[in-house]
């Protein structure tokens, strides 16, 4: 089969490695050349994703059997027609276009499915964002509709944050899309992923969760599997179920929840591969979260999913602009047991860029959090020089 990635980064590249171990054929695209998943591909084409004719003209000249988007910055409405080709867009048009903007999947989640979702408005100007915080109240967290990794997203403290939001967002918006989306500050204990894996005609499964720790709206640590209790997994389960249901198509998502007191609050999801679900690449489980989204793509049975082993990923991150970026202190992380690491091959680098991944594992009877811990004091010992 032939699949044209859209998107090439860490997440991309360890599925195209997972692509390529049962024989099949990878384009890999992204906005600049030599991107990870790139590097491990048939063939690349760089473009800007979110131009739909430069998508017409790749997908054309490619005839791909699957599209797999990798971001969420891409001219997702083109994906309705390319369906419409016969063209499977993975895990369905429906499901790329609506995550690409936070809005669409809010109203969906919250106003159509009625899940618990933290209290929202949207704003398209500093003097609107001002009426929404009064709305939902301070404390808040201002996002730019489209964005990911926390880019663009500030915390409001105090009114006089206001303004400098709004700026830091439109500054951090990643699509073409100046509006943003304000809610509530949720006050929770925990949070987790829930990969959640949906086949055409087939019960969906799930994946052991995953807790997270976040700094500036990116992760720092997951691990799996999470301490959590009964009740909060099958109100997330069953909160998974609907909304991925609602968005259609095989393949597998990461759907993000915040564990408080009151229950489970839905957050958001990614139809595709989480970044803190890397720690499965510490085989944590029988098929790492790459595998299995490809194994539902490709329409091949999964027998059971199976949970292994305690696991926890740490990042990696850049602190400075380079256009060589070298390691060091790799051989130090070599040398400890239950401990390996990824480096992902950005030919760039700028402060808080991931550049690589510590993933430490252990017996499942070891307290997650020691492992954890590890992972995260391992990850200190590798530098990225400029
Ligand atoms: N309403 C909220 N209340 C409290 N914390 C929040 C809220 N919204 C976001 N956060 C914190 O910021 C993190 C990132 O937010 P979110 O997942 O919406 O951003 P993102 O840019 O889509 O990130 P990614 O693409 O990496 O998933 C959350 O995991 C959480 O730690
Ligand atoms: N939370 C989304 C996420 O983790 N996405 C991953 O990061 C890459 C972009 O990295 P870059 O910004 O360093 O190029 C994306 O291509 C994807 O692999
Ligand atoms: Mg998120």
């Amino acid at each position: 089969m032939k699949i044209l990635l859209l998107g090439s980064g860490e997440l991309g590249k360890e599925f195209v490695i997972a692509a390529q171990r049962i024989g099949q054929t990878v384009i890999a695209v992204d906005s600049y050349e030599n991107a990870p998943a790139m590097q491990v591909a048939h063939s690349f084409e760089v473009i800007n994703m979110l131009d739909g004719e430069a998508l017409d003209q790749i997908v054309s000249k490619h005839k791909p059997d699957f599209i797999v988007p990798e971001i969420e910055a891409i001219r997702t409405e083109r994906f309705y027609d390319y369906e419409k080709q016969g063209i499977t867009v993975v895990p369905s048009a429906k499901a790329a276009n609506f995550t690409m903007n936070r809005k669409a999947i809010r109203d969906l989640a919250s106003k159509e499915l009625g899940l618990r979702t933290a209290k929202y408005e949207y704003a398209t100007s500093a003097e609107e964002l001002q009426k929404a915080v009064q709305e939902v109240g301070i404390p808040c967290v201002v996002k730019p509709l489209m964005s990911s990794s926390g880019k663009g997203q500030s915390t409001i403290k105090t009114e006089s944050d206001i303004e400098k939001a709004w700026q830091y967002a439109v500054a951090g918006s990643r699509g073409d899309v100046i509006e943003v989306i304000v809610e509530a500050f949720v006050n929770f204990d925990s949070e987790i992923t829930l990969l959640t894996i949906t086949q055409n005609g087939n019960p969906t499964l799930f994946c052991a969760p995953i807790g997270h720790r976040q700094e500036r709206g990116d992760y720092q640590e997951s691990w799996q599997p999470a301490l959590v209790s009964e009740k909060d997994l099958y109100e997330a389960q069953d909160m998974a179920e609907k909304i991925t249901e609602a968005l259609g198509g095989a393949g597998l998502f990461g759907v993000e929840f915040f564990l408080t007191k009151e229950g489970v609050y839905f957050s958001e999801l990614s139809p595709r591969p989480h970044d803190t679900g890397m720690v499965t690449l510490a085989g944590t489980q029988n098929f790492n979260e790459f595998e299995l989204h490809l194994r539902t793509i490709l329409s091949l049975p999964i027998f059971e999913i199976t949970l292994e082993k305690a696991g926890a990923s740490a990042v990696i991150l850049a602190s400075e602009d380079s256009t060589n970026p070298t390691f060091t202190g790799i051989e130090k992380v070599a040398a400890l047991p239950k401990t390996d690491f990824r480096i992902f091959g950005k030919p760039t680098s700028r402060p808080y860029r991931r550049m690589g991944v510590v993933l430490s594992h252990d017996t499942l009877s070891t307290p997650i959090n020691e492992v954890t811990e590890r992972a995260k004091e391992t990850a200190k010992l590798i530098t990225v020089n400029s």
